[in-house]
Order: C-alpha cells, then sequence, then structure tokens
C-alpha cells in the first residue's frame, strides 16, 4: 500500500517569490523521513507541495514534478482532490472539527471522498483507524462525545485516525508534536514507528532529537542566504547525517552553530 515518492526539480513559489529551488529526492516506501532546518528555509512549504495542499494559497505555485510510484500527482488529467486522499496530512495543531462527536471526526474524511457506506462498514471504519492511531481503547466507550472534549495528545491521534480512515498510502506530518507534552510526543513517535509498517512517512520537526528518533531519513535544508530560496542540502540516513554528514552546513546545523 504504501508508495515511493519522488520530487524532481521542484521550484516553490508564493507569487514571484522563490520561496525553495530545485529539490530532488526519492523517498522509499514504508519510511520515515524527516525534514529539518532553520525557520524559513521551506520546510513546511515542500511538505505541502508533495500533496498539492500548496497551491491551495492564492497565488502559490510549483514548477517541477512530484511523482507518487512513477505518476506524476501534478499531471493535467490528475484530479488534486484524489492526491490528497492518497497523500494524507496531519497538521501542528491538533485541528479536530469541535462540535463533530469522535466517531463523526473519523469518518469525516470518508464523508468528503463521498463513499457510500452502510453503518456496520462504517463503525470498522471508526474502529479500525483509531486502532491504528492507538486511540481505541480510551474513547471507545465515548464515541459520541466532543472530539473537543479529549486533551490534546488524544486530539493528534483523532486527527492520526481521521487520516487513515481513508487509507492513504503516504503521510504527512507538519510538526505534529510541536503543541503537545512530552509524554504526548512519545505516544505520538511509538505510533509513527508503527504506522511506518504501512505507509510512507514524512514528517517535519524543528527537534532534532525527534528526528534522530524516528526518521529513518533525514533531509537538511537550509536559506541560501538572506533573501535567497530555501535549498535541500542533503538528505542520508539519519544516523549518518546526526554522526558524520556530507556536509559542513548540516555539521554546523545540528551541533547548534547556528539555527
Ligand atoms: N502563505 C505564504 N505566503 C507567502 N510566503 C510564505 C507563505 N508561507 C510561507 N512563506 C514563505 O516561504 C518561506 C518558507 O516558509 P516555510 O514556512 O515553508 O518554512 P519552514 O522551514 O517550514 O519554517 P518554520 O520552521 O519557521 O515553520 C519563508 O520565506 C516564508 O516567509
Amino acid at each position: 500500500m504504501a508508495k515511493r515518492l519522488e520530487a524532481k526539480n521542484l521550484d516553490i513559489y508564493y507569487g514571484k517569490f522563490l520561496a525553495v529551488s530545485d529539490v530532488n529526492f526519492t523517498i522509499a516506501p514504508r519510511s520515515v523521513t524527516a525534514f529539518i532546518g532553520p525557520s524559513g528555509c521551506g520546510k513546511s512549504t515542500v511538505l505541502r507541495t508533495l500533496n498539492r495542499m500548496h497551491e491551495v494559497i492564492a497565488g502559490a505555485s510549483v514548477k517541477g514534478n512530484v511523482l507518487l510510484d512513477g505518476e506524476n500527482i501534478y499531471a493535467s488529467e490528475v484530479d488534486p482532490v484524489d492526491v490528497r486522499r492518497t497523500i494524507g496530512m496531519v497538521f501542528q495543531r491538533p485541528n479536530p472539527f469541535p462540535t463533530m462527536s469522535i466517531y463523526d471526526n473519523v469518518v469525516a474524511g470518508l464523508k468528503l471522498n463521498s463513499k457510500r457506506m452502510n453503518k456496520a462498514s462504517t463503525d470498522a471504519v471508526v474502529e479500525k483507524s483509531l486502532r491504528g492511531a492507538n486511540l481505541w481503547d480510551e474513547v471507545k466507550d465515548r464515541l459520541d462525545k466532543p472530539g473537543a472534549g479529549l486533551s490534546g495528545g488524544q486530539q493528534q491521534r483523532l486527527c492520526i485516525a481521521r487520516a487513515i480512515a481513508v487509507e492513504p498510502q503516504v503521510l504527512l506530518m507538519d510538526e505534529p508534536c510541536s503543541a503537545l507534552d512530552p509524554i504526548s510526543t512519545l505516544a505520538i513517535e511509538d505510533l509513527i514507528q508503527e504506522l511506518k509498517e504501512t505507509y510512507t512517512i514524512v514528517i517535519v520537526t524543528h527537534n532534532m532529537q525527534q528526528a534522530a528518533r524516528v526518521s529513518d531519513r533525514t533531509a537538511f535544508f537550509n536559506l541560501a542566504g538572506i533573501g535567497k530560496p530555501g535549498q535541500l542540502v542533503e538528505m542520508d540516513d539519519t544516523e549518518r547525517i546526526f554522526a558524520n554528514p556530507s556536509d559542513r552546513r548540516t555539521e554546523d546545523y545540528i551541533s547548534g552553530r547556528f539555527g
């Protein structure tokens, strides 16, 4: 189910502003890749081009291609809504629909995809998704209660359940733990390890320990200079990036000399 993701010559714009230039990489199926780098270097921008969320912003555009198992997601015949179903996204702040029940939060994605399902199969998807997000045991007796009644960490797992309910092949996570306490953060990190058995995962994180803990591969992004676009400096096995990176700029960043 998990798929390979490739970026080819990506130039990413906000209006005329070239925010990130010439990004190329390949991400293997069933792996976790962390995007790290100083603020403003374009980590979130690159992430959003991987499921065509970038173009939702007025004036934003992309040159280059993103291939999912060799298929260009920017090809003219491709429906961006399908792309966003296949390549799901979890955001920085848990964003469940607050008044909607826990159950309805999980099925919200299915409804958007207008799948017609009977009650029994919907129940099964809800249970499977909540189990997949390690939340089932905590909420199974209050599925009809509002999503807003959960803790921040539970809400983030609910958002992950909502994202996996539509059975994506890739999961993009934009700083999914930045609003969470350390215990909830560890719960999400454990969950990421389990989810990579099924999905290809890309996570943006400011926390280098987190990148070292959860990812197989790490991509270091940097700004070419003030006012210049962000760029991918290097991407390699996480162990190598943290122990013996190829580029001096990566070493300076991970050893805390800047950023
Ligand atoms: N909606 C937007 N409109 C215009 N410019 C934007 C927009 N979002 C981001 N940018 C610009 O694009 C560049 C990259 O921003 P981005 O948020 O991708 O960086 P980042 O590395 O994720 O930063 P951070 O770590 O602070 O979240 C920055 O110069 C930023 O100001």
